[in-house]
């Protein structure tokens, strides 16, 4: 990545041409340029390269085009509405918890804490997206977890040893035996729940229950200029106080999870969304929110390790939040005034963002903003985030981390589209504000218990980018914990 970027510099120019064999890639690197692809809802369809997770995936949201992404988008963005996103704090602190447990036995030991925040995160994303504990008796939701996280890294291979790709190579490798065992465990379980969950709405719906979905719709607009859902104060069948104290659990028994709402959302006049393709939406959830979150919460955890001051700076807001109950669960209010660690997060989602950069395949003829030229048709057109987020143009010192790049005042000096670690527009994220607050959950957890050190200098992280940004020599750090 860092070898792009001297490219760049060297290249000095926003709009790179590649020839790969006969297939034009034209590499975007200018915000205006990027507003006119992503921000439109036209160039819409992804290239040629997402067909890799299609066997896990299938035709889910990450992948799929046309009509079918459309109404589906519509369908599930309203499964991100805040309140719903609330009803998941129990679960975001039990699970910071457990990994607090689990940093305890490493204090004062380096260590790569990648591999932990992977399994806390797959962790919370199978109770939240599935309703289903890793604990659960039947061993069920372990073989789920591990085979989530054993294919994200045969993805990552594929991408990274592009002679893995082609699938007439692949399908000889002992790798695809691996992974038709993986997929087999990972469809299984998901098909097993939706079976069970599917009993559970219809046993629901008997006694007269109310659809949770429906009165999240009917409280929602949906943007179609931003693929997001905006809602509005009617909504309120999560009492608004419980953000004020701690007991923001509507019970464990009552809790829903996505799969629940797309269920719902199923069984609701004008959708059509069979048992297959709300398999395909559970697993896009599953894969998109595990390997993002995870690099994101390793990079804080690496680049605070570097940066002590800004650490202080993160601890002392968190002191000034729990005041003399340090370690008390953390309520959605609190997240919301989580002020600086918020900007210390979008601070490293610029820097590191874990998905450096977004293709698309245009199907019309785009005339560019920054100069003189017409990408032809048909053309994959990258948007190279990394390379943007490190732009002088829009930042004055991109290679410094600082978390003032995010105040209020700087944003507003800054076009919307040279800060897209989310991506932007109608096929952007749908599930930021949920990576967020989950994000503002675990690490404040860990860092008012624990000093994080980093092993290397920033200058030494050796960055390795395919699908997902990450480090090559290991995320490794220490953790003090704090004594008072
Ligand atoms: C820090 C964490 C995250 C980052 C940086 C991130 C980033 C992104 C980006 C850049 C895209 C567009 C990808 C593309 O066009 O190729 C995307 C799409 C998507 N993300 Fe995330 N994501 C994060 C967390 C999550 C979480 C937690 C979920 C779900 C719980 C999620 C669900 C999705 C889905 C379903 C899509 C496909 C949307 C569509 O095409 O309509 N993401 N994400």
């Amino acid at each position: 990545m860092r070898l792009a970027l001297k490219v760049y510099n060297n290249v000095k120019s926003d709009v790179v041409r590649i020839f790969l064999g006969s297939k034009l890639l034209v590499v975007l690197m200018d915000a205006d340029d990027v507003e006119i692809i992503l921000g439109s809802n036209v160039h819409l369809q992804k290239s040629d390269e997402y067909a890799l997770f299609e066997p896990w995936l299938g035709n889910g949201l990450l992948i799929s085009k046309g009509e079918k992404w459309r109404s589906h988008r519509k369908m599930i963005a309203p499964t991100f509405h805040s309140s719903i996103l609330k009803s998941f704090m129990p679960v975001f602190n039990k699970n910071a918890n457990n990994l607090i447990e689990s940093f305890k036995k490493e204090s004062g030991k380096a260590f790569d804490v990648h591999d932990y925040m992977s399994g806390t995160t797959v962790d919370t994303l199978l109770e939240t997206a599935m309703g289903v504990k890793k604990t659960d008796e039947d061993n069920t939701g372990f073989d789920y977890a591990m085979s989530v996280m054993k294919m994200c890294n045969i993805l990552h291979l594929r991408h990274y040893k592009i002679w893995l790709r082609p699938d007439f190579i692949f399908k000889f490798t002992k790798m695809n035996t691996e992974q038709s065992y993986l997929l087999n465990v990972i469809h299984s379980l998901t098909r097993q729940v939706i079976k069970r969950k599917k009993e559970n709405y219809f046993a629901r719906e008997m006694k007269g229950e109310e659809s949770l979905y429906q009165k999240a719709v009917g409280s929602t607009k949906y943007n179609e200029k931003e693929g997001i859902i905006e809602e509005t104060s009617s909504f309120n069948y999560i009492r608004d106080d419980l953000d004020e104290n701690d007991e923001n659990d509507v019970g464990e028994k009552k809790r829903l999870a996505f799969l629940d709402y797309m269920i719902e959302a199923s069984q609701t006049k004008g959708n059509k969304l069979s048992d297959d393709e709300i398999k395909e939406e559970v697993d896009t959830i599953m894969f998109e929110g595990h390997d993002t979150t995870a690099a994101a919460s390793s990079f804080v955890l690496s680049i605070l390790g570097v940066h002590q001051g800004i650490q202080e700076k993160v601890f002392e807001e968190l002191k000034e939040i729990f005041q003399d109950d340090l370690y008390r669960p953390v309520t959605f209010n609190d997240t919301v005034k989580m002020k600086y660690l918020e900007r210390v997060i979008l601070e490293t989602l610029r820097m590191y963002p874990p998905v450096p950069l977004i293709a698309r395949v245009v199907n019309e003829d785009v005339k560019l903003a920054s100069g003189d030229y017409t990408i032809p048709k048909g053309t994959t057109v990258v948007i190279g985030t990394y390379i943007i987020h490190r732009n002088t143009k829009y930042y004055s010192n991109p290679e410094k981390f600082d978390p003032d790049n995010f105040l209020p005042e700087r944003c507003q000096n800054r076009p919307y589209y040279a800060y897209i670690p989310f991506s932007a527009g109608p096929r952007s994220c749908v599930g930021r504000k949920y990576a967020m607050l989950k994000l503002k959950v675990l690490l404040a957890s860990v860092l008012r218990k624990f000093r994080t050190i980093s092993i290397k200098d920033e200058k030494d992280f050796r960055l390795q980018a395919d699908i997902i940004l990450k480090r090559e020599d290991g995320f490794n750090i220490r953790l003090e914990e704090r004594v008072f």
